[in-house]
């Protein structure tokens, strides 16, 4: 597994924005939108292209477009959904498939309750959307369910991701032969007694969404 946290002032200018207990939701939304465009730009950069040759108004010109089959994008639902359309814009013609996962408060166990993806994902390439890597539980999930299908392309866009969970999705999925990039504006310094990122941004759905129960 491959992390690659973006180092760019933008990003980092964005993300405290979003860390700020004071950012309201409206904010909150865009800047989730802002960065994940950003942060896309760096997952996108080995997504697979065909040669063409256009005209130009001036003479022809040989240039690429986005191959077939088409990329799949995997939000994980509630949060992951405020980072669809960031990816969406730069990556036009990619597929949308849906995974709805949440993970219990107590235990940290995730669990699937959702799901809406197409059989067979051979040859795909899969980019999953997640705010959130916490103790990787669900990103883990998501990416076993990815690879029962036929996936063997996958990256990850995270906001946030803690050591804790890196650690963990990386031991999880050393039986699958399949190389797993996470890209992520920022590697956190720990989890807290409850799971939480620290110092993280709260719990992203409810940021985003509104408190769920
Ligand atoms: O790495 P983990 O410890 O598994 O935690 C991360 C998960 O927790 C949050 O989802 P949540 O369960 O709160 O659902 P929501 O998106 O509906 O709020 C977050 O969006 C991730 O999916
Ligand atoms: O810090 C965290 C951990 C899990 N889920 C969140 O939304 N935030
Ligand atoms: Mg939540």
């Amino acid at each position: 597994m491959r992390t690659h946290v973006v180092d760019h002032p933008l990003v980092a200018h964005k993300l405290t924005t979003l860390r700020n207990k004071e950012t309201d939701s409206p904010t909150f939304r865009r800047l989730t939108d802002e960065l994940v465009t950003l942060l896309a730009y760096e997952a996108t950069r080995d997504v697979r292209v065909e040669d063409v040759t256009i005209s130009s108004p001036v003479s022809p010109a040989n240039g690429v477009k986005l191959a077939s089959p088409k990329p799949l994008v995997v939000p994980i639902l509630r949060a992951g959904l405020g980072m669809l359309d960031g990816m969406v814009r730069l990556l036009p013609t990619a597929e949308v498939g849906f995974l709805g996962m949440i993970r219990n408060e107590e235990t940290l166990e995730a669990s699937t309750y959702a799901e809406r993806l197409p059989e067979d994902l051979s040859g795909r390439q899969c980019y999953v959307l997640d705010p959130m890597l916490a103790t990787g539980g669900t990103l883990a999930a998501a990416i076993r369910f990815l690879v029962d299908r036929g996936a063997n392309d996958i990256t990850a866009i995270c906001l946030l991701v803690a050591p804790e969970g890196c650690e963990r999705l990386a031991e999880e999925l050393a039986d699958l032969d399949v190389p797993v990039t996470i890209v992520t504006a920022a590697m956190d310094e720990k989890l807290n007694e409850l799971g939480y990122i620290v110092p993280g941004l709260g719990d992203a759905g409810d940021r985003l969404y509104g408190v769920a129960h």
